[in-house]
């Protein structure tokens, strides 16, 4: 055995976006990508969707600027080890993992993003809700093209960039091995989540979901947010208008998830969020992992 000192890591997931946690309090641990990558592969590491590095916001540069509003910084890597603004599933199990490891009280709780500070409501057990912030919604679009088939997606930004597609049939997505092709590509020069959504009946619908830097994964809690602003604008509904808030139940493969848009034009979403699992890395597999 290594005498070398080892580091923890949990897994988590949400709705069955699945992850690793890295507790990194001091912001000591350089994570390039290809490590993450390594990590993340769900035969030769940890397996994981994304990787969540948990850092002081005082002890990273991205985060340093909302230490005073928010203690904790959500370094979310996407599996293939690529930095993204936000994970809407990331971030409540995040909180959860504060709450686990005795490093935040139940309640209110801020966690800084790259999209922002983000507020948690999440008590011992149960659900856990987040202000997700303002959906953006520009004007230029795609369309989304998939085995020889092809549809007008919506163009979404939670944080992070998403095309919304509503197709007749989610097997119609087959198995979303690869990005499925868009176009004009400039659009998201990026990157995108692309979601493919179905009418389940009313205010509810189901999703499935190819992630920018992931692949298909079971769940996207900001891909859900996005998902349930463009129905709303499909249906007619606009709360910013009418004053009154819109809730969608958002089905996804791993689950479902409640998403409501207010008359200030924030989007919340409450879903699960479980811790699984702790252990450490093997130091040696760590230190080959980033070398
Ligand atoms: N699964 C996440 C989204 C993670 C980031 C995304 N793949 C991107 O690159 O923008 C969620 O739950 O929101």
């Amino acid at each position: 055995m290594s005498t070398a000192q080892r580091i923890a890591f949990l897994k988590g997931h949400g709705t069955e976006n699945d992850f690793v946690i890295v507790p990194d309090p001091d912001g000591r641990l350089d994570l390039p990508a290809a490590a993450v990558a390594r990590i993340c592969d769900r035969r030769a590491g940890v397996g994981g969707d994304g990787l969540l590095r948990v850092v002081r916001s005082a002890a990273h540069p991205e985060a340093r600027a909302s230490a005073d509003e928010a203690e904790w910084f959500m370094d979310y890597r996407n599996g293939d080890g690529s930095i993204a603004e936000m994970c809407g599933n990331g971030v409540r199990v995040f909180a959860r993992y504060l709450l686990y490891a005795g490093l935040a009280e139940a309640g209110d709780i801020a966690i800084a993003t790259r999209a922002g500070v983000r507020r948690v409501r999440l008590d011992r057990s149960g659900d856990v809700t987040v202000s997700m912030g303002r959906a953006e919604l520009p004007e230029e679009s795609v369309v989304v093209t998939l085995d020889g088939r092809s549809w007008p997606a919506r163009n979404v930004n939670m944080g992070n960039p998403h095309a919304v597609a509503f197709v007749e049939d989610l097997a119609h997505a087959g198995e979303l091995r690869g990005v499925p092709p868009y176009s004009p590509t400039a659009v998201y020069p990026d990157g995108v989540n692309i979601e493919f959504v179905v009418d389940r009946g009313p205010r509810h619908v189901a999703m499935r979901v190819h992630e920018r830097g992931s692949g298909e994964t079971r769940s996207c809690g900001t891909g859900a947010c996005a998902v349930a602003v463009a129905t709303a604008r499909r249906d007619g509904a606009d709360p910013a208008r009418t004053g009154t808030p819109v809730t969608y139940t958002v089905d996804v493969l791993g689950g479902s998830l409640s998403i409501t848009e207010l008359p200030d034009g924030t989007v919340e979403m409450t879903g699960p969020a479980v811790i699984v699992a702790e252990g450490d890395f093997d130091p040696d597999w760590l230190a080959a992992a980033l070398a």
